[in-house]
């Protein structure tokens, strides 16, 4: 049986003061609660390791370098992230791959270095809004697991989040056909890659203006295993429902 993961993203957003959030959640998330995931920022990450120490709560980094370490003004390595405590960091996201023209092959790197570290990555694709007009979302996709899935990918090692980038931040979400072909669509691909021993553990995400009122619809999908939030992460109010349909899904 596959884990169920609700991933928490809180990009460029928050301060120690919001670390207070860690203990809101965990007192507002159900008994049966799935595993639960936040990636503050970098500089966050220690003191969020300490404050969900007792929570439950796993505690992510939002990117890392490929390298270990090195003449890198500005980044951090997985080796880094690790040591504050971190079991997981996000590479691929699409706005990394627009802002810092970031490619499959760079992601690749990203997601080797997070596993040599001992970190889970949480791999990112996801088609823009012309790909989707031209409905090119599944070669998009095709390409982006080809291009960013190292081999070497294990049960274990690696989470992967569909975020169509025309549904993140917009309020716009794919219909439920929609997430289910896509979210099929990428199972199978591992499958076929992979093999299903590897192919049918990995958990599937799906990211993209994940609120408390529409959680529910998009966890009946059969191979959507979790979410990928960002701005409704940011609150325990509004994350905590996202956790309980999960679970309850
Ligand atoms: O990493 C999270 C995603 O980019 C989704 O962000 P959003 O929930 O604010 O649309």
């Amino acid at each position: 049986m596959r884990r169920k993961l609700a991933a928490g993203n809180w990009k460029m957003n928050g301060t120690a003061a919001s670390l207070a959030e860690l203990e809101a959640l965990k007192a507002l998330m159900p008994e049966n609660a799935p595993d639960v995931l936040i990636c503050p920022p970098a500089p966050l990450l220690f003191r969020a390791n300490e404050a969900a120490r007792a929570t439950g709560i796993q505690i992510g980094a939002q990117d890392c370098h490929a390298q270990n370490s090195g003449a890198f003004t500005g980044d951090i390595s997985a080796a880094m992230i690790a040591d504050t405590g971190a079991s997981h960091v996000i590479v691929g996201h699409s706005e990394r791959r627009e802002a810092y023209e970031e490619h499959d092959s760079d992601v690749r790197k990203k997601a080797k270095a997070a596993w040599a570290a001992g970190l889970t990555a949480v791999i990112c694709i996801g088609e823009s809004a012309d790909n989707h007009s031209a409905n090119n979302t599944l070669d998009i996709i095709a390409g982006q697991l080809a291009g960013s899935l190292p081999d070497g990918m294990t049960a274990t090692n690696t989470v992967i989040a569909y975020e169509p980038i025309w549904a993140i931040g917009t309020g716009k979400v794919p219909t439920l056909e929609q997430i289910v072909e896509v979210h099929d669509f990428i199972r199978g691909k591992i499958i076929s890659r992979f093999g299903a021993e590897i192919g049918d553990m990995i958990p599937l995400l799906y990211g993209g203006s994940v609120k408390p009122d529409n959680a529910a619809m998009i966890f009946k999908a059969e191979n959507v295993d979790g979410a990928l939030v960002g701005g409704a992460s940011l609150k325990a109010a509004d994350f905590a429902p996202i956790i309980s349909a999960l679970a309850d899904s």
